[in-house]
Protein backbone atom coordinates (compact mmCIF):
# COMPACT_ATOMS: atom_id res chain seq x y z
CA UNK A 1 0.00 0.00 0.00
CA UNK A 2 0.98 3.23 -0.61
CA UNK A 3 2.71 5.16 2.18
CA UNK A 4 -0.04 7.34 4.17
CA UNK A 5 3.04 9.34 6.06
CA UNK A 6 3.62 11.88 3.33
CA UNK A 7 3.26 15.72 4.40
CA UNK A 8 -0.46 17.26 4.85
CA UNK A 9 -0.36 20.55 3.19
CA UNK A 10 -0.45 23.78 5.55
CA UNK A 11 -2.35 25.69 3.01
CA UNK A 12 -4.14 28.83 3.58
CA UNK A 13 -7.66 28.37 5.07
CA UNK A 14 -10.73 29.82 3.57
CA UNK A 15 -11.53 33.41 4.46
CA UNK A 16 -14.54 32.21 7.45
CA UNK A 17 -15.09 34.53 10.12
CA UNK A 18 -13.61 34.20 13.58
CA UNK A 19 -15.31 35.78 16.71
CA UNK A 20 -13.00 36.37 19.33
CA UNK A 21 -13.13 33.95 22.25
CA UNK A 22 -16.18 31.55 20.32
CA UNK A 23 -15.18 28.02 20.42
CA UNK A 24 -14.59 26.35 16.83
CA UNK A 25 -17.93 24.97 17.44
CA UNK A 26 -20.95 25.67 20.08
CA UNK A 27 -23.88 23.75 20.15
CA UNK A 28 -26.81 24.50 22.82
CA UNK A 29 -29.65 23.39 23.87
CA UNK A 30 -30.42 21.57 20.33
CA UNK A 31 -33.64 19.44 19.70
CA UNK A 32 -34.47 17.54 16.52
CA UNK A 33 -37.68 15.06 15.47
CA UNK A 34 -38.51 14.08 12.57
CA UNK A 35 -41.76 14.38 11.12
CA UNK A 36 -44.00 11.68 11.87
CA UNK A 37 -41.73 10.37 14.82
CA UNK A 38 -43.55 10.16 18.02
CA UNK A 39 -40.64 11.28 20.36
CA UNK A 40 -37.49 13.68 19.57
CA UNK A 41 -34.26 12.18 18.85
CA UNK A 42 -32.53 14.65 19.82
CA UNK A 43 -32.99 16.62 23.34
CA UNK A 44 -31.08 19.60 24.63
CA UNK A 45 -27.63 18.88 23.37
CA UNK A 46 -24.96 21.14 24.46
CA UNK A 47 -21.52 20.64 24.18
CA UNK A 48 -18.38 22.86 22.98
CA UNK A 49 -15.23 22.20 20.71
CA UNK A 50 -12.14 23.99 21.04
CA UNK A 51 -10.06 25.15 17.75
CA UNK A 52 -7.76 22.45 16.75
CA UNK A 53 -9.97 20.12 19.18
CA UNK A 54 -10.77 15.90 18.00
CA UNK A 55 -13.83 15.09 19.75
CA UNK A 56 -15.37 11.77 19.30
CA UNK A 57 -19.55 11.08 19.02
CA UNK A 58 -20.74 7.63 20.83
CA UNK A 59 -23.63 6.60 21.82
CA UNK A 60 -26.28 3.65 21.50
CA UNK A 61 -27.09 2.43 18.13
CA UNK A 62 -29.73 4.62 16.42
CA UNK A 63 -29.86 7.10 19.41
CA UNK A 64 -28.97 10.09 16.94
CA UNK A 65 -24.98 10.44 16.44
CA UNK A 66 -25.92 10.98 12.54
CA UNK A 67 -28.55 13.37 12.75
CA UNK A 68 -26.51 15.45 15.61
CA UNK A 69 -23.42 15.63 12.76
CA UNK A 70 -25.69 16.40 9.71
CA UNK A 71 -27.74 18.91 12.55
CA UNK A 72 -23.98 20.60 12.42
CA UNK A 73 -22.80 20.51 9.16
CA UNK A 74 -26.57 22.91 8.31
CA UNK A 75 -28.03 19.38 6.44
CA UNK A 76 -30.73 19.32 8.93
CA UNK A 77 -32.52 22.37 10.57
CA UNK A 78 -32.89 21.86 14.50
CA UNK A 79 -36.43 22.61 15.71
CA UNK A 80 -34.51 23.61 19.17
CA UNK A 81 -31.19 25.06 20.70
CA UNK A 82 -28.56 26.58 18.33
CA UNK A 83 -25.44 25.52 16.48
CA UNK A 84 -22.87 27.98 16.11
CA UNK A 85 -19.77 27.31 14.03
CA UNK A 86 -16.84 29.51 14.29
CA UNK A 87 -19.03 32.26 16.20
CA UNK A 88 -22.11 32.11 13.19
CA UNK A 89 -24.83 30.67 13.98
CA UNK A 90 -25.75 27.72 11.40
CA UNK A 91 -28.64 28.21 9.00
CA UNK A 92 -27.15 26.27 5.60
CA UNK A 93 -23.85 24.37 5.13
CA UNK A 94 -21.13 26.68 7.30
CA UNK A 95 -17.70 28.01 5.31
CA UNK A 96 -14.78 26.82 6.32
CA UNK A 97 -16.48 23.03 7.12
CA UNK A 98 -16.32 19.89 5.42
CA UNK A 99 -17.93 16.26 5.98
CA UNK A 100 -16.77 12.59 5.01
CA UNK A 101 -19.33 10.50 4.70
CA UNK A 102 -19.43 6.35 5.61
CA UNK A 103 -20.50 5.36 2.16
CA UNK A 104 -17.53 6.42 -0.06
CA UNK A 105 -19.25 4.78 -2.82
CA UNK A 106 -22.35 6.92 -2.63
CA UNK A 107 -20.18 10.41 -2.39
CA UNK A 108 -17.55 9.61 -5.02
CA UNK A 109 -18.56 10.41 -8.64
CA UNK A 110 -17.91 6.79 -10.53
CA UNK A 111 -17.86 8.74 -13.88
CA UNK A 112 -14.86 11.57 -12.40
CA UNK A 113 -11.28 10.28 -12.54
CA UNK A 114 -10.15 10.86 -9.37
CA UNK A 115 -8.58 14.27 -9.78
CA UNK A 116 -11.59 15.20 -10.86
CA UNK A 117 -13.77 14.17 -7.87
CA UNK A 118 -11.16 15.75 -5.54
CA UNK A 119 -11.59 19.26 -7.52
CA UNK A 120 -15.37 18.85 -7.92
CA UNK A 121 -16.26 21.17 -4.98
CA UNK A 122 -13.52 23.94 -5.98
CA UNK A 123 -14.60 24.18 -9.30
CA UNK A 124 -18.56 24.46 -7.93
CA UNK A 125 -16.85 26.94 -5.32
CA UNK A 126 -15.25 29.16 -8.03
CA UNK A 127 -11.28 28.04 -7.64
CA UNK A 128 -9.32 29.23 -10.21
CA UNK A 129 -8.04 26.64 -12.14
CA UNK A 130 -4.34 26.49 -11.20
CA UNK A 131 -5.65 26.66 -7.91
CA UNK A 132 -7.56 23.43 -8.57
CA UNK A 133 -4.52 21.92 -9.64
CA UNK A 134 -2.48 22.87 -6.61
CA UNK A 135 -5.05 21.87 -4.01
CA UNK A 136 -5.69 18.42 -5.88
CA UNK A 137 -2.10 17.74 -6.28
CA UNK A 138 -1.27 18.44 -1.91
CA UNK A 139 -4.42 16.65 -1.16
CA UNK A 140 -3.68 13.74 -3.07
CA UNK A 141 -0.36 13.22 -1.43
CA UNK A 142 -1.62 13.99 1.59
CA UNK A 143 -3.61 10.49 1.73
CA UNK A 144 -0.95 8.90 0.01
CA UNK A 145 -2.72 8.77 -3.03
CA UNK A 146 -0.30 10.91 -5.38
CA UNK A 147 -0.24 8.48 -8.37
CA UNK A 148 -4.24 7.83 -8.34
CA UNK A 149 -5.27 10.72 -10.32
CA UNK A 150 -6.33 9.33 -13.36
CA UNK A 151 -7.88 6.62 -12.06
CA UNK A 152 -11.59 5.78 -11.80
CA UNK A 153 -13.01 5.33 -8.09
CA UNK A 154 -13.86 1.94 -9.28
CA UNK A 155 -10.11 1.30 -10.16
CA UNK A 156 -9.25 1.54 -6.33
CA UNK A 157 -9.71 -0.73 -3.09
CA UNK A 158 -12.36 0.96 -0.31
CA UNK A 159 -9.79 2.25 2.12
CA UNK A 160 -8.58 3.75 -1.35
CA UNK A 161 -11.54 5.19 -2.47
CA UNK A 162 -12.35 6.76 1.40
CA UNK A 163 -8.61 8.38 1.27
CA UNK A 164 -9.81 9.88 -1.85
CA UNK A 165 -13.42 11.31 -0.25
CA UNK A 166 -10.90 12.74 2.77
CA UNK A 167 -8.40 14.59 -0.29
CA UNK A 168 -12.01 15.95 -1.22
CA UNK A 169 -12.96 17.13 1.81
CA UNK A 170 -9.16 18.60 2.89
CA UNK A 171 -9.11 19.88 -1.08
CA UNK A 172 -11.62 22.66 0.92
CA UNK A 173 -9.17 23.41 2.90
CA UNK A 174 -11.96 23.06 6.21
CA UNK A 175 -11.52 24.88 9.59
CA UNK A 176 -13.91 22.21 10.82
CA UNK A 177 -14.05 18.45 9.69
CA UNK A 178 -16.79 16.42 10.49
CA UNK A 179 -16.73 12.52 9.40
CA UNK A 180 -19.64 10.28 10.12
CA UNK A 181 -18.65 6.49 11.15
CA UNK A 182 -15.88 7.36 8.09
CA UNK A 183 -14.11 3.87 8.71
CA UNK A 184 -16.60 1.77 9.05
CA UNK A 185 -16.86 0.13 5.55
CA UNK A 186 -12.88 -0.83 5.35
CA UNK A 187 -10.70 -3.89 6.62
CA UNK A 188 -8.92 -3.17 10.46
CA UNK A 189 -5.76 -2.74 8.93
CA UNK A 190 -7.08 0.10 6.50
CA UNK A 191 -9.06 1.19 9.58
CA UNK A 192 -5.79 1.72 11.55
CA UNK A 193 -3.66 3.46 8.72
CA UNK A 194 -7.15 6.03 8.40
CA UNK A 195 -7.11 6.62 12.01
CA UNK A 196 -3.74 7.76 11.63
CA UNK A 197 -4.04 9.36 8.86
CA UNK A 198 -6.66 11.49 10.21
CA UNK A 199 -4.56 11.95 13.43
CA UNK A 200 -1.96 13.81 10.80
CA UNK A 201 -4.42 15.79 9.22
CA UNK A 202 -5.59 17.24 12.53
CA UNK A 203 -1.74 17.99 14.03
CA UNK A 204 -0.45 19.42 10.15
CA UNK A 205 -4.04 21.72 9.54
CA UNK A 206 -4.97 22.09 13.63
CA UNK A 207 -8.19 21.85 12.06
CA UNK A 208 -11.35 21.01 14.44
CA UNK A 209 -12.86 17.25 13.64
CA UNK A 210 -15.49 16.12 14.86
CA UNK A 211 -15.89 12.20 14.58
CA UNK A 212 -19.33 9.52 15.07
CA UNK A 213 -17.94 6.13 15.40
CA UNK A 214 -19.51 3.06 16.71
CA UNK A 215 -16.26 1.77 17.38
CA UNK A 216 -14.97 2.54 21.30
CA UNK A 217 -11.75 1.77 21.37
CA UNK A 218 -11.28 4.04 17.90
CA UNK A 219 -12.91 6.89 19.82
CA UNK A 220 -10.32 6.49 22.71
CA UNK A 221 -7.89 5.99 20.40
CA UNK A 222 -8.32 9.38 18.26
CA UNK A 223 -9.95 11.59 20.85
CA UNK A 224 -9.33 15.20 22.77
CA UNK A 225 -12.56 14.20 24.31
CA UNK A 226 -15.63 11.83 23.48
CA UNK A 227 -18.83 12.89 23.97
CA UNK A 228 -21.54 9.97 25.06
CA UNK A 229 -24.77 10.48 23.70
CA UNK A 230 -27.68 9.10 26.00
CA UNK A 231 -30.67 6.70 24.50
CA UNK A 232 -33.01 8.62 22.63
CA UNK A 233 -34.49 11.01 23.43
CA UNK A 234 -30.62 11.75 23.60
CA UNK A 235 -28.73 14.41 25.37
CA UNK A 236 -25.02 14.19 26.22
CA UNK A 237 -24.74 11.56 29.42
CA UNK A 238 -21.07 12.02 29.45
CA UNK A 239 -18.08 13.91 28.94
CA UNK A 240 -14.96 12.02 28.82
CA UNK A 241 -11.43 13.68 28.53
CA UNK A 242 -8.70 11.32 26.87
CA UNK A 243 -5.35 12.35 28.53
CA UNK A 244 -3.36 10.16 26.35
CA UNK A 245 0.14 11.20 25.69
CA UNK A 246 0.79 12.31 21.85
CA UNK A 247 1.63 10.97 19.60
CA UNK A 248 -0.50 8.46 19.92
CA UNK A 249 0.36 4.80 18.01
CA UNK A 250 -1.39 1.74 17.24
CA UNK A 251 0.51 -0.79 19.65
CA UNK A 252 1.97 1.63 22.24
CA UNK A 253 -1.15 3.50 22.95
CA UNK A 254 -3.71 0.87 23.27
CA UNK A 255 -1.80 -1.03 25.33
CA UNK A 256 -1.45 1.98 27.88
CA UNK A 257 -3.31 0.68 31.05
CA UNK A 258 -5.16 4.26 30.69
CA UNK A 259 -6.58 3.36 27.29
CA UNK A 260 -8.20 0.27 28.78
CA UNK A 261 -9.46 1.81 31.88
CA UNK A 262 -11.06 4.88 29.47
CA UNK A 263 -12.36 2.69 26.98
CA UNK A 264 -14.08 0.71 30.14
CA UNK A 265 -15.07 4.05 31.36
CA UNK A 266 -16.42 5.32 27.90
CA UNK A 267 -18.37 1.34 27.48
CA UNK A 268 -20.02 2.12 30.88
CA UNK A 269 -21.64 4.93 30.45
CA UNK A 270 -22.84 4.20 26.83
CA UNK A 271 -24.76 1.40 28.64
CA UNK A 272 -25.99 3.50 30.98
CA UNK A 273 -23.67 1.28 33.65
CA UNK A 274 -22.07 4.82 35.26
CA UNK A 275 -23.60 8.02 36.71
CA UNK A 276 -22.17 11.15 35.28
N1 LIG B 1 -34.68 11.03 7.55
C1 LIG B 1 -35.24 10.43 8.62
N2 LIG B 1 -36.57 10.41 8.78
C2 LIG B 1 -37.13 9.84 9.87
N3 LIG B 1 -36.43 9.26 10.86
C3 LIG B 1 -35.10 9.25 10.73
C4 LIG B 1 -34.43 9.85 9.62
N4 LIG B 1 -33.09 9.69 9.79
C5 LIG B 1 -32.93 9.04 10.95
N5 LIG B 1 -34.13 8.78 11.51
C6 LIG B 1 -34.36 8.11 12.79
O1 LIG B 1 -33.71 8.88 13.81
C7 LIG B 1 -33.10 8.03 14.77
C8 LIG B 1 -31.63 8.37 14.88
O2 LIG B 1 -30.99 8.07 13.64
P1 LIG B 1 -29.44 8.37 13.43
O3 LIG B 1 -29.06 7.78 12.11
O4 LIG B 1 -29.18 9.80 13.64
O5 LIG B 1 -28.81 7.55 14.63
P2 LIG B 1 -27.33 6.97 14.81
O6 LIG B 1 -27.04 7.04 16.26
O7 LIG B 1 -26.39 7.67 13.89
O8 LIG B 1 -27.57 5.49 14.30
P3 LIG B 1 -26.54 4.27 14.13
O9 LIG B 1 -25.93 4.04 15.47
O10 LIG B 1 -27.42 3.11 13.73
O11 LIG B 1 -25.58 4.68 13.08
C9 LIG B 1 -33.37 6.60 14.31
O12 LIG B 1 -34.51 6.12 15.00
C10 LIG B 1 -33.69 6.75 12.84
O13 LIG B 1 -34.59 5.76 12.41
Amino acid sequence: MTSMRNPVPTAARPAVADVAGEPAVRVTGLGHSYPGQPRPVLHDVSFTAADGELLTIVGPSGTGKSTLLRCLAGLLRPDQGEVCVLGEPVCGVPAGLSMVFQDYSRSLFPWMRVGRNVEFPLRATGVPAAERRERTAESLAAVGLEDARRKYPWQLSGGMQQRVAIARALACRPRILLMDEPFASVDAQTRADLEDLTLAVRDRFGMTILVVTHDIDESVYLSDRVIVLSRPPATVAEQVSVDLPAPRDQITTRSDPRFVHLRTDVAAHIRGDRAS
